[in-house]
């Protein structure tokens, strides 16, 4: 079975899009994201048969279940799985590596792409396919009659640089990404600014992730500039992010089994922030990819943690004083507002309190993302959060403990590996959940997800590892490809105030160049 049309999460009526109508569109126009209403059901035979694939056969497989042949035939969907991918450093795409033989720890590493972290799974496909569709629908056109695309993304450091190599350079696409100034790394600042290539954009932004976030989905629901300049979305509102995240769940799964037994029960812990990456690990197991346990690990700005304990999904616990979110060792997950975190509501209501109805679903989530917006907080019934408690579990991680993490993991591995911050968030989540399990839980496995290089957090890692003997960052962490950013020139634009007409100003003063 596959799920090839797709609906708004808050739309309240029957209406089903194309997956190139959501890829292009990014965020549905009543401000709701895209989603399969039904997802495919693999049979267990089924998920049998792929285990031997390869990530890129795997991808197709994948991909082929949501998007109908008639959109993207089969070879065009090969060769762009094949070109997706063969810019990445290793062979098996997202390997898995066994960090703690006791405990039986994987870590999946997703930071083998072009930027060093994972949203390069994603975003290589999603800039191929922009330019595939564009090129298809400007077959024969010129000048004033191509269609053009103008990308507004909003990054806490990752997503940026990602989408900019996935895009640098395509034909009708212009790409600006708007950071929170001072708030993401050195290295991820140089990645983004040192592009040269004419479509590409970059803002510094005075405000926090979650403001650059907010400007980004008010441009999306402007209609008036958004018919001028065709707003495109590569953020993992963008529902193309989301399914290319899926492949190496199934990978890792099955690389797993090999590894350890058939028998394993495996459970992913997922360093997150927006939401994204465990969201398609979500997918993966409604899809029927036996995942035991999705767990989500958090930094102090810990939203999603709260609303599995206390089933109230708001910006600040009442204890904090301080209403702002904190800059943390972990920055990239510097986020209060979870854009995902609405799509996994959606299926969360509709298969509680809506029964099942779709219509239901959306108007239900219409109001609550509606208190949401006016109030800061809104509380899902009991029902709602013990569904979600099926599915998942979670943690929250200090800054204290994420650089004693990084330490433990250096000083206890034979070979001294290296962790970055986010990756040692879900890193100390999976050392608290082994510690939970007793001695029947023994066939337990646990795959961290590694989401980015450490040589992106220099500042921390450092902190943890400058007091080991024969430490070096430069000789044992450093890619020589990310030393030699440092030597280019920076291209940054600063707006001085987080202003959606400021923002606007920016990209229209720069289109019209
Ligand atoms: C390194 C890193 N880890 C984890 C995350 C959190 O992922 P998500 O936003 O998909 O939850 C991000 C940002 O998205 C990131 O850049
Ligand atoms: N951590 C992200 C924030 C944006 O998240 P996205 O997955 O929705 O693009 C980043 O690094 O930019």
């Amino acid at each position: 079975m596959s799920s090839t049309s797709y609906r708004s999460s808050r739309s309240l009526d029957t209406k089903q899009l194309s997956f190139e109508d959501v890829v292009m569109t990014g965020l549905a126009k009543d401000g709701g994201l895209f989603l399969p209403s039904q997802v495919p059901h693999l049979s267990p035979e089924t998920i049998n048969s792929w285990k031997d694939l390869t990530f890129q056969e795997l991808a197709f497989n994948v991909l082929r279940l949501y998007i109908k042949d008639q959109e993207i035939p089969d070879a065009d969907l090969k060769s762009l799985v094949e070109k997706s991918y063969s810019t990445f450093r290793s062979k098996d795409v997202t390997p898995i590596k066994l960090i703690d033989e006791k405990k039986s720890l994987y870590l999946l590493e997703l930071f083998h792409g072009p930027t060093y972290a994972f949203k390069d799974v994603a975003l290589q496909f999603v800039g191929n396919l922009f330019e595939y569709f564009l090129t298809r629908k400007n077959a024969g056109k010129s000048g004033e009659d191509r269609d053009t695309i103008t990308v507004v993304g909003a990054t806490s450091g990752d997503t940026g640089s990602a989408a900019i190599y996935g895009l640098r350079g395509k034909k009708d696409v212009s790409v600006f990404i708007l950071y929170p100034t001072g708030r993401i790394s050195p290295i991820q600042e140089e990645q983004m600014t040192t592009v040269e290539d004419k479509n590409v954009h970059t803002l510094s932004v005075k405000g926090t992730f979650d403001d650059c976030q907010d400007i980004v989905k008010q441009i999306f629901g402007d209609a008036e500039f958004n018919s001028k300049y065709h707003v495109g979305a590569v953020n993992s509102i963008n529902w193309a992010r989301i399914l290319a995240q899926m492949t190496y769940y199934f990978y890792s799964y099955f690389q797993l089994l090999k590894a350890e037994g058939e028998n394993s029960k495996v459970r992913y812990v997922v360093p997150s922030g927006n939401f994204g990456d465990i969201l398609a690990g979500y997918y993966a197991k409604e899809m029927g990819l036996p995942i035991d346990k999705l767990i989500i690990a958090t930094n102090e700005n810990d939203i999603l943690d709260r609303f599995l304990k206390s089933g109230t999904y708001e910006k600040f616990s009442p204890e904090v004083e301080v209403k702002e979110v904190k800059a943390t060792y972990s920055p990239a997950m510097d986020i209060l507002i979870s854009s995902n975190f609405e799509r996994l509501l959606w299926y969360l209501i509709r298969d509680t309190i809506a029964e099942g109805d779709d219509i239901k679903a959306g108007k239900e989530l219409n109001s609550w993302m509606q208190q949401l917006k006016e109030t800061g907080s809104v509380t899902a019934p009991k029902a709602v959060v013990d569904a979600a408690k099926k599915d998942f579990d979670s943690e929250r991680v200090s800054d204290e403990v994420t650089v004693e993490t990084i330490k433990q993991v250096y000083a206890e591995n034979p070979d001294n590996y290296v962790i970055d911050p986010h990756t040692a968030v879900g890193v100390q989540t999976a050392f608290r959940n082994i510690a939970k399990d007793s001695d029947s839980d023994s066939n337990i496995r646990y795959i961290s997800l590694s989401t980015a290089h450490p040589a992106k957090f220099s500042e921390v890692v450092n902190k943890a590892l400058n007091g080991f003997d024969g430490y070096s960052f430069e000789k044992d962490v450093l890619p020589e490809e990310l030393k030699a950013l440092a030597l280019k020139e920076k291209r940054i634009k600063l707006i001085d105030e987080a202003s959606l007409e400021k923002v606007k100003g920016a990209i229209i003063e720069e289109l019209s160049k």
